[in-house]
């Protein structure tokens, strides 16, 4: 099921948070909303959602006009960061939930939540209540019982942010991976970078209210609208007035056309990758930079702090001006 925003703006008070806003949904992707804290991010989730009525423009739910809707009809199932689960009901009852309200036979509530239950990994802790369950487990259970009633389109509020490093990674794998199986249409919120370029089919960048890029993430990372975009997608440092990402830096121990002279003043050894941190001296000021290489080219340009070197983006870099 399709989403569409159109030209929507949202103010509280004097604030204005979603500025002309438009998103185009496709149906059956996973879509991340990223962006920093405070960008409206959230706001349009609930926009989505009905939780939230836009001040002027419009959002079109598989071409209908849902502006208006009530949350309930517009076939939308949520997760939230902090989800609130029935304490008092076991797994199965909280993943059965929707569909007990909705007076579904019981033999088809079973089936439906072992499969889901057995969709999310949680087969085997279905007679366990909410406080017995790690953090990432209780997440599962959330979006089993969001996906139970069957909704077109799945909404995440930043759903694994109250987890660990470790088990956000687990999760947003799994999520990726289910997504794949139901092609249910799903929107989430993240600040979180790589969560949105590992998980996402689309990510729309929001920023002040704005949006600021919108495209799949290898486009949005290697061809960034602007300097903020490029900052907030991965690592960039500067050359020649212009932002680039680390690893699209050439380092060489001779002068070429365009190079830039530099000198190392660190070497840092991550694993596989080395990130070599230099000083330029450009149009009479210095300044740090740095470059991500491989082992063989440290080794080949002997790279060590004090080392005489010239840079420049490599040709198939994508580069911004740097303001
Ligand atoms: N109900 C409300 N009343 C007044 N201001 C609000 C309300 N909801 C959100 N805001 C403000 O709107 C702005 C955007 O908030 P929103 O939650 O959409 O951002 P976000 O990008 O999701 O941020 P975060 O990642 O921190 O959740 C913030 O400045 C917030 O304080």
């Amino acid at each position: 099921m399709a989403i569409e925003i159109r030209e929507v703006n949202k103010s509280f008070g004097e604030a204005a948070v979603l500025r002309d806003v438009s998103v185009d949904v496709t149906s059956g992707s996973l879509t991340a909303l990223l962006g920093p804290s405070g960008g409206g991010k959230s706001t349009l989730l609930r926009v989505i959602a009905g939780l939230e009525r836009p001040d002027s423009g419009q959002v079109l739910i598989s071409g209908r006009d849902a502006t208006r809707l009530p949350p309930q009809r517009r076939g939308v199932g949520f997760v939230f960061q902090h989800y609130a689960a029935f304490k008092h009901m076991t797994v199965f009852d909280n993943v059965a939930f929707g569909l007990k309200i909705r007076k579904r036979p019981k033999d088809e509530i079973r089936r439906k939540v072992e499969e889901l239950l057995e969709l999310v990994h949680l087969d085997r802790f279905a007679a366990r209540y909410p406080a017995q369950l790690s953090g990432g487990q209780r997440q599962r259970m959330a979006l089993a019982r969001a996906l139970a009633v069957e909704p077109e389109v799945l909404l995440l509020d930043e759903p694994f942010g109250a987890l660990d490093a470790q088990v956000r990674k687990e999760l947003r794998t799994w999520l990726r991976r289910l997504h794949d199986e139901v092609h249910v249409t799903t929107v989430f919120v993240t600040h979180d970078q790589e969560e949105a370029i590992e998980v996402a089919d689309t990510i729309v960048v929001l920023a002040d209210g704005v949006v600021q890029q919108a495209g799949a993430p290898g486009d949005i990372y290697d061809n960034p609208a602007s300097p903020f975009v490029m900052r907030f997608l991965g690592p960039v440092t500067e050359i020649g007035g212009r932002l680039l990402r680390p690893h699209d830096v050439e380092v060489s121990t001779e002068p070429g056309p365009d190079t830039t002279p530099a000198v190392i003043t660190r070497v840092v050894r991550l694993g596989f990758e080395i990130r070599v941190e230099f000083k330029v001296r450009e149009t009479g000021e210095e300044r740090q930079a740095w470059a991500q290489l491989t082992r063989e080219s440290v080794e080949r340009i002997r790279a060590e702090s004090g080392t005489e070197i010239h840079v420049r983006p490599a040709l198939s870099a994508a580069t911004v001006p740097a303001s």
